[in-house]
């Protein structure tokens, strides 16, 4: 028995029912999938033979600068044009490649502040076309990030747009309670300490509102998480709040679940395996891994570009002899799969310490 018998797609880009039945199962068997943030090809390459060589599932994630990225950053983006052209771009990519690697793959789009509405909104419009020509959303998901407004204009303002995606049965992830950092060049850093708790009375809120809507959505809630990576002590986590939710969601509701909530752990990286699984026992599906994928990738190149110094600072001449073409060293498709190697082996990391590997 695997992930696999649960869903009615087994392999490419997954949505609606499915989406739901992976994250129900992987709250069962005590997993969490790794949502990987990809900015190209390359990276979102990285992450589908990661999950594929780990049999797992794994869930690509587009922010609004990394689909900016996707489209080019020359393009102008004052409209969220450019992130709009890229969100839809690499979506139409994931999708054509997905299939090739095996596996399931949710596609998601990430954050999305109030400002960057107008990103979400046209990614919905091309998401609606899709659907009516194909039956399907072109994401299984997106998430709304409004978690710095008024509680009521979050709960508000999330139920609207749950109620546009609900018809084409795509999942929404919504944040309450700060994620301290950076995210979508917001800096988070000097946030007041109380806002990266999330109150259980503020899930259950939205959880009412919510559920009314549509099953399809997930909660990042606060619990002293941060985005980036800093000094071992600066950031204390307390996934037990997590557990608190859960409980306080069921009493209010009577439900026979255990865990009604879907959870989204967000600023994955830089936590501990007993964190992350600790997390994940309190219903946790969805663990973000973006800075230490970043890391990883500038690793492999860099290694690459120091250890091979003598053979990439002219086209012809080596230590091998001064007639020497040194076209095979310097061919991208050389030095940046060094890189996709050891973002790869990041992401295989992470899918073990989720209990997410082996998981198919
Ligand atoms: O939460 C994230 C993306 O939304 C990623 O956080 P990290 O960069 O800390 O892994
Ligand atoms: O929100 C956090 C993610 O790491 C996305 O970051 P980004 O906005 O720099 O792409
Ligand atoms: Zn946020
Ligand atoms: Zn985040």
């Amino acid at each position: 028995m695997g992930a696999t018998d649960v869903l009615s797609r087994k392999v490419g880009v997954i949505y609606g029912e499915d989406v739901q039945k992976l994250f129900k199962y992987a709250q069962e068997k005590k997993f969490a999938i790794p949502a990987i943030n990809v900015t190209s090809s390359s990276t979102a390459i990285a992450a589908l033979e990661a999950a594929r060589d780990a049999k797992a599932p794994i869930i690509l994630q587009l922010s609004q600068g990394g689909a900016a990225y996707f489209c080019g950053k020359g393009v102008a983006n004052g409209k969220q044009e450019a992130s709009i052209a890229g969100a839809i771009a690499g979506a139409h990519f994931i999708r054509a490649v997905a299939p090739a690697y095996g596996i399931p793959v949710v596609l998601h789009t990430d954050h999305c502040a109030k400002k960057l509405l107008p990103w979400l909104d046209g990614m919905l419009d091309e998401d609606e076309k899709h659907f009516k020509a194909t039956g399907e959303p072109l994401y299984s998901s997106h998430m709304i990030d409004l978690s710095e407004e008024e509680v009521q204009f979050n709960i508000d303002t999330t139920a609207k747009y749950l109620t546009r995606m609900a018809p084409m049965k795509q999942w929404l992830e919504m944040e309450i309670g700060i994620t301290g950092g950076e995210e979508d060049g917001v800096n988070n850093e000097d946030v007041d300490n109380n806002s990266l708790y999330t109150q259980p009375e503020d899930i259950y809120n939205i959880y009412a509102a919510l559920s009314k809507i549509s099953p399809f959505f997930s909660i990042a809630a606060g619990f002293g998480n941060v985005h980036g990576v800093y000094k071992p002590g600066n950031v204390k986590l307390h996934p037990e709040l997590l557990s608190k939710h859960q409980k306080f969601v069921q009493e209010k509701t009577g439900s026979k679940e255990e865990k009604p909530v879907f959870l989204v752990f967000h600023g994955g990286s830089g936590s501990s395996k007993e964190e992350y699984l600790e997390a994940i026992s309190y219903g946790v599906v969805k663990v973000n891994m973006d800075t230490d994928m970043q890391y990883a990738y500038l690793t492999g190149i860099r290694d690459y570009v120091l250890g091979k110094k003598d053979y990439l600072t002219s086209q012809v001449g080596n230590p091998d002899g001064a007639d020497k073409p040194n076209k095979k060293f310097y061919d991208p498709r050389v030095w940046v799969r060094e890189g996709e190697k050891t973002m790869s082996t990041r992401i295989a990391e992470a899918l073990k310490d989720f209990n997410c590997a082996n998981q198919l």
